[in-house]
């Protein structure tokens, strides 16, 4: 009996619907594959894979203007969305069992794909992501390296250790914006090494949220996350620490590099966001959790505007 929603063979909605759709074979093939279909570009969770693409295209553009080299900018993103759908999607396959009680409502647990289908799927998105990389110069395949290393060991040996498997996915958002930086030439640039800060810092926070979210699967199956450990209300209050000290540092891109008020006029909302939202997670963390994510996109925002309205430099 395969664990709780692994479908034995169907790679698509149940055999059984044939007969109600009353499609015959063609239809009823036409049928699963779209099924199938769908729940692969679900797997990848696309909003987010399109976001670390736009997280990367931003540190190229912050680092360098991105008609610097606007082919590595290319390769770079591409790179990037393929890791991320990879990661999402091989996240998935190893939480199949977990998901059956926190999402049921995911592909692999719904059985709109099977979980060797997912794991195959997510191969061929890693080996997309390695192409794409090797044709970068060094500095950014080391980080492509890097990462595409932690997204494969992260469900199996960080998720489940107390706020490491935070840390890594905190790492992980935040080093696409060295990746673009480093796919143009410039890793250190200081305002990109400012935006992997908070983008680490900020994702660290949303990744405890939902850790508080998911204690109940979490618990079952035996992962000892931080509210796990050291209880609830402590690890959001570890969260609304860190969210403190990443909506503090936002100063410093309109203080020292010159992003002027394009960039304030939406790090300032993203801010007061993202603080409400932490200081909500402690009465509904799945509420919180969505709200972060929005302030993190419109940081993000402020980031590309502050960059385009600068002063002085090359777009
Ligand atoms: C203080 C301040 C200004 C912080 C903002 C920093 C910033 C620019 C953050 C960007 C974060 C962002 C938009 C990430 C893109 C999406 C992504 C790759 C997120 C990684 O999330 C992993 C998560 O576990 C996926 O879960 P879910 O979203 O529920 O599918
Ligand atoms: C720059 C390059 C080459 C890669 C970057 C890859 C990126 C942006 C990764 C971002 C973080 C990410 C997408 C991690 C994948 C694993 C994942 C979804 C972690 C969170 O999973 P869970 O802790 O199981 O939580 P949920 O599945 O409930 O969301
Ligand atoms: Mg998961």
């Amino acid at each position: 009996m395969p664990p709780a929603g692994e479908s034995e063979s169907a790679e698509g909605p149940g055999d059984g619907d044939a007969a109600a759709s009353g499609n015959g074979p063609a239809g009823e093939a036409s049928a699963e594959s779209t099924g199938t279909a769908r729940g692969l570009l679900e797997l990848t969770r696309p909003g987010n894979t399109v976001s670390a693409g736009v997280l990367t295209f931003t540190g190229s553009f912050v680092a360098a203007g991105v008609f610097a080299s606007p082919f590595r900018v290319a390769a770079a993103v591409l790179a990037t969305v393929f890791a991320t759908g990879a990661g999402n999607a091989v996240n998935d396959y190893f939480d199949r069992e977990i998901d059956a009680i926190n999402r049921p409502d995911r592909p692999i647990p719904r059985g709109a794909v099977s979980s060797r289908g997912a794991l195959a799927f997510s191969v061929a998105l890693f080996l997309g992501a390695v192409v794409c990389a090797a044709l970068l110069p060094l500095e950014a395949l080391g980080i492509a390296v890097v990462n595409l290393l932690a997204l494969v060991a992260y469900t199996e040996y960080f998720k489940g250790l107390p706020g490491v498997g935070n840390v890594v996915v905190g790492y992980l958002t935040g080093s696409t914006f060295l990746f673009g930086a480093a796919a143009v030439g410039d890793p250190f640039d200081r305002s990109v090494l400012v935006l992997f800060g908070l983008a680490a810092l900020a994702t660290f926070t949303r990744e405890v949220v939902k850790d508080v979210e998911d204690v109940a699967g979490d618990r079952e199956e035996g992962l000892r996350t931080l509210p796990i450990v050291v209880g609830e209300r402590v690890a959001l209050g570890v969260g609304l620490v860190a969210m403190v000290v990443a909506t503090a540092a936002s100063a410093f891109p309109y203080l020292e590099s010159g992003f002027g008020i394009a960039y304030l006029a939406l790090v300032v909302p993203a801010d007061l966001l993202m603080l409400a939202a932490c200081v909500r997670s402690f009465a509904d963390p799945s509420v919180a959790q969505r709200r972060l994510k929005r302030g993190m996109l419109l940081a993000t925002a402020a980031f590309i505007a502050g960059r385009v309205f600068m002063p002085a430099g090359p777009i």
